[in-house]
């Protein structure tokens, strides 16, 4: 490693880090700073590279410093299901800095010429995880949607008696890898269903399920389990570990870990969670990553026993705000000027006339004094529809010149159903 530590004048400005392109000799190196930036045994992410190539090498950036590769950023290309259909974005990852070189601009390095990377690539959505809540507004990105994980006990585990129970669906237990293709067509009608999620192309499902997979003391490994129709057709599928334990008395205390529950209809849901609620020397199951407005509490008898918590949360930027507004649709008729400050893409501040009839929409430069004045983060957060601008106006930190410009803009913006992603990147 031996990149040296120059202590400089402490700048988060950007300016005086050349941001570059590694050679393909060097990958190894960008990845070993990041695995160190991060935290995590390097080995992890090697075997995830050698294995499942989801990397494009020209898509990582780094900053070098006396020669050594010291910070990196990378992304990858998705089609993000928005209100509208799928649209190129990047997913950004890989960020990290070397502990020796921190708080000296070279994230804001990175993530400015990244901006300005997509942008030349067509693509005017950017999505990340973050690490750390703290890091990523200040670039623009607002926080789009938080992911929910529900713990329901197996003692009140019972679903209401008018759930939809159909005697003819059958439950299939299989490996995961056997039934790719079926797992596959599910997701993907769930990914259509609601913004904020991709299909899983290439090889991101060997990536998805090796991730899941990594050994866990006393755990099962993943398995899949399927609903199927009287015609032998998938209708719904889950992704699950159980995690063994025994208590006082030796009493058991296990655990069913869910990753991923999708349903094409709400009796192949009933199915699959009135089975995944009573697994055998198991107290309690846990769904993860399930969206705001799951059905799984309103199919609960007593939806008061389950407990929900917050999981992480998927960041949204718009690489080009123009483009970006114009490539979605509303839920209503628009016609407002809106003013962008946004200090890491020049490109995206000042005044925008967006008129939209709900499908057609445009969105073009204005001089009009405008309805509302909001930074780019408060788009990224508002964009799939649940990260309210209103919020923002009434937190101080956006600005309504027209009464009731941020409520007109919420309710265009809305969409029915809560944005989900299930795949860690
Ligand atoms: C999408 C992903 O890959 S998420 C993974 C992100 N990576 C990590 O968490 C790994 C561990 N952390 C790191 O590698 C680094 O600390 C980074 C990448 C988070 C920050 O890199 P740096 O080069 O130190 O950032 P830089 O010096 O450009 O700081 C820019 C600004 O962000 C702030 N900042 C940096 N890190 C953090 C943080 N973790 N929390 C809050 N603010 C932060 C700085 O204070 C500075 O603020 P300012 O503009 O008001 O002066």
């Amino acid at each position: 490693m031996a990149a040296e530590h120059h202590p400089a004048t402490p700048r988060s400005d950007g300016p005086g880090w050349e941001v570059d392109r590694p050679a393909e000799d060097e990958i190894s190196e960008a990845t070993r700073v990041f695995a160190t930036a991060i935290n995590i045994p390097l080995n992890d992410l090697l075997d995830t590279e050698r294995d499942h190539p989801v990397n494009e090498p020209d898509r990582f950036l780094v900053v070098r410093d006396g020669g050594r590769i010291v910070g990196t950023t990378n992304s990858h290309p998705f089609s993000l299901t928005v209100p509208g259909g799928p649209r190129p974005a990047a997913g950004v990852t890989g960020v990290g800095v070397l502990p020796t070189h921190r708080r000296r601009g070279i994230l804001t390095a990175l993530l400015r010429e990244q901006l300005a990377d997509l942008r030349r690539r067509g693509e005017n959505l950017a999505i990340l995880w973050a690490s750390e809540g703290g890091i990523y507004g200040r670039y623009g990105y607002g926080r789009a949607f938080r992911q929910h994980t529900y713990s329901v006990s197996r003692a009140h585990a019972a679903l209401r008696p008018d759930a939809p129970r159909d005697p003819s669906l059958t439950l299939e237990l299989a490996e995961p890898a056997d039934v790719l293709p079926d797992l596959d067509l599910l997701h993907r009608a769930a990914q259509a269903e609601r913004p904020g999620g991709f299909p899983r192309e290439g090889n991101w499902w060997k990536l998805r399920l090796w991730m899941l997979s990594r050994p866990r003391p006393d755990t099962s490994d993943l398995r899949a389990v399927l609903v199927r129709d009287a015609g032998g057709h998938p209708v719904g599928s889950a992704l699950h570990r159980v995690t063994t334990g025994y208590g006082e008395g030796g009493l058991p205390t296990g655990t069913v870990s869910v990753r991923e529950v999708n349903a094409l209809t709400p009796a192949a849901r009933t199915a699959l969670y009135e089975y995944l609620f009573d697994t055998d020397l198991t107290v309690e199951t846990e769904v993860v990553g399930l969206p705001e407005d799951d059905p799984l509490p309103a199919l609960l008898a007593d939806p008061a026993q389950a407990v929900r918590r917050g999981g992480v949360s998927l960041w949204l930027r718009l690489v080009d705000v123009p483009a970006a507004l114009a490539e979605r649709t509303y839920a209503h008729p628009l016609d407002t000027v809106i003013e962008v400050a946004d200090r890491h893409a020049p490109w995206n501040a000042g005044r925008w006339h967006l008129k939209t009839d709900g499908e057609h929409t445009r969105v073009e430069a204005a001089t009009t004094a405008p309805d509302l004045s909001l930074d780019a983060a408060h788009l990224g957060s508002a964009y799939l529809g649940r990260g309210p601008v209103t919020t923002h106006v009434d937190a101080g930190t956006a600005v309504e010149h027209t009464p009731g410009a941020a409520a007109r803009l919420d309710t265009a913006l809305y969409t029915p159903r809560a944005p989900r992603c299930d795949t860690g990147f």
